[in-house]
């Protein structure tokens, strides 16, 4: 290690701090050529998680934070085994995309010669991660009960020694100079599936490769920005990651005053997905892009709990073949409703008048293929937001109140349960910080569900739609 006096003066660097592995990374920084305006630092001071980033001075909207040139990202294409990655192209290719990464990663976070290392240093044993993914099953099935994060966290976990198992070891085995199996265990590839999931960016597509690459969903591969994935995320941010051919710099989006937090943002979050993907979430109220579920199965449930003759199932099954045939629904998908209302509003609509036709009109629909015909997308959204839920027809509304009720019902406990929870510090203080971060998600979507079970309650109001 360099002495303080060796050490350059960098730009924003706070060199009071003691903490040695970040004087190692600032130092990096500097011999990369990252540059950090001195308006901000970083600390672990002040923060609301860990190492963070403060505003020194005012800084005003547009202006640059820091500033990455892009040889100082860590890929596939900037890792030390870049080469093997790059041969071993054709066998390293998954689903997730992320496997080449993860062997750099690995290889790169566990050689001492690495290029990288003052940066992946400042989370020696990524003690601080802890995803539902590192919790017993039994806590997640607990605490996490209704939310959907069970299923999401089992899916990822039977993945992850998937791809361990069937891709991973063996090439590590076939690449003994590099890799060992003894050192780069499926334990530190579950602690970096976890470490890419929370601090990797990215790349958005530009718009031309957007046009070509249309049915690709996920075209970019993951990377690593270090400075970049410091900072912590609200969905109320104060500055964002903007990508240039030469670097990529993190700009104020908003004023920031002297001793705020830096804010990123890692994207339009609900708390689920914060919890599920992060491993945090923030208070239901503060978070604008908060969501929760109701399965397509579930509306499917309620329409048969409401259908009150055995001529009615029947047409019921008619009518749900014909939306899965539609692909309005499937066997996994789910109605997504904000704080605002429903966001797969278009999916909801066809479904709730579908299901709600009469047989004449069903016939009708299914012969003259009207499906086809798109109702007004303004009209659409407009229905089944907040404001328009009391004024939808009787019978969908009767619909979507069922089903909302049967998706409350999956959740241990009510939501007044929740509320004097989180209302009652004393409780809240003594709560272990899993308890709460499960409380936060189930609450919010407990709220959210609360909400249009309570627009949909019958007899609220005249219908308009129909
Ligand atoms: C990209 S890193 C940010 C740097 C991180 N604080 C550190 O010290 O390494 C993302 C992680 O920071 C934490 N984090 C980010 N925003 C947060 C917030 N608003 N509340 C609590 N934890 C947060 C979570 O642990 C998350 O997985």
């Amino acid at each position: 290690m360099s002495s303080d006096a060796k050490r350059p003066k960098v730009e924003g660097d706070y060199v009071e701090t003691r903490d040695e592995r970040l004087q190692n990374f600032l130092q990096w920084c500097h011999e990369v050529e990252l540059t950090i305006s001195n308006k901000v630092f970083l600390s672990k001071e002040g923060t609301v998680a860990e190492y963070g980033m403060m505003a020194k001075q005012n800084i005003d909207e547009g202006e640059v934070l820091f500033s990455i040139p892009r040889n100082a990202l860590l890929n596939q294409q900037t890792s030390k085994v870049k080469a093997v990655l790059e041969e071993s192209k054709g066998i390293l290719e998954n689903t997730s995309g992320w496997v080449p990464l993860l062997l750099a990663l690995m290889y790169e976070y566990t050689s001492p010669q690495s290029h990288w290392k003052p940066y992946l240093s400042l989370w020696p044993d990524f003690k601080a991660l802890d995803h539902p993914m590192f919790w017993s099953k039994e806590e997640r099935n607990k605490l996490l009960k209704g939310t959907g994060i069970c299923q999401a966290v089992e899916t990822d976990l039977t993945n992850i020694q998937k791809e361990y198992t069937d891709i991973v070891l063996p090439f590590i085995q076939s690449h003994s100079n590099l890799w060992n199996p003894e050192k780069h265990t499926l334990d530190l590839y579950k602690s970096l599936v976890a470490f890419v999931m929370s601090y990797s960016f990215q790349e958005p597509l530009k718009e031309e490769e957007e046009e070509e690459e249309d049915d690709n969903e996920d075209p970019n591969p993951p990377m690593m920005v270090p400075m970049a994935d410091m900072l912590n995320h609200v969905s109320n941010h104060n500055a964002k990651l903007e990508y240039s051919p030469d670097c990529l710099k993190m700009v104020a989006v908003h004023s920031i005053q002297a001793g705020e937090e830096v804010f990123n943002t890692y994207g339009q979050m609900a708390n689920w997905q914060l919890l599920h993907m992060y491993g945090f979430t923030e208070p239901h109220e503060e978070n604008v892009h908060d969501t929760a579920d109701i399965k397509n199965s579930v509306v499917h449930q309620a329409a048969l709990q409401l259908a009150q003759t055995e001529e009615d199932q029947h047409l019921l099954t008619e009518k749900w073949s014909t939306l899965c045939d539609m692909g309005i629904v499937g066997d996994k998908g789910a109605f997504i409703f904000g704080k605002k209302g429903c966001l797969t509003d278009t999916e909801l609509y066809t479904t709730l008048k579908v299901l709600c036709m009469e047989k004449d009109e069903f016939d009708a629909f299914q012969e003259d293929r009207e499906w086809e015909e798109a109702d007004d997308e303004d009209e659409v959204t407009q229905a089944l937001s907040n404001e328009g839920l009391p004024d939808l027809a009787p019978t969908w509304r009767r619909l979507l109140h069922v089903a909302t009720g049967i998706a409350l019902n999956a959740y241990t406990e009510g939501v007044e349960a929740d509320r004097m929870l989180l209302e009652d510090q004393e409780v809240l203080g003594r709560m272990n910080s899993r308890n709460r971060r499960a409380l936060q998600v189930r609450y919010g979507q407990k709220m959210i569900l609360r909400q249009i079970q309570q627009l949909t309650q019958s007899g609220s109001s005249t219908s308009k739609t129909s």
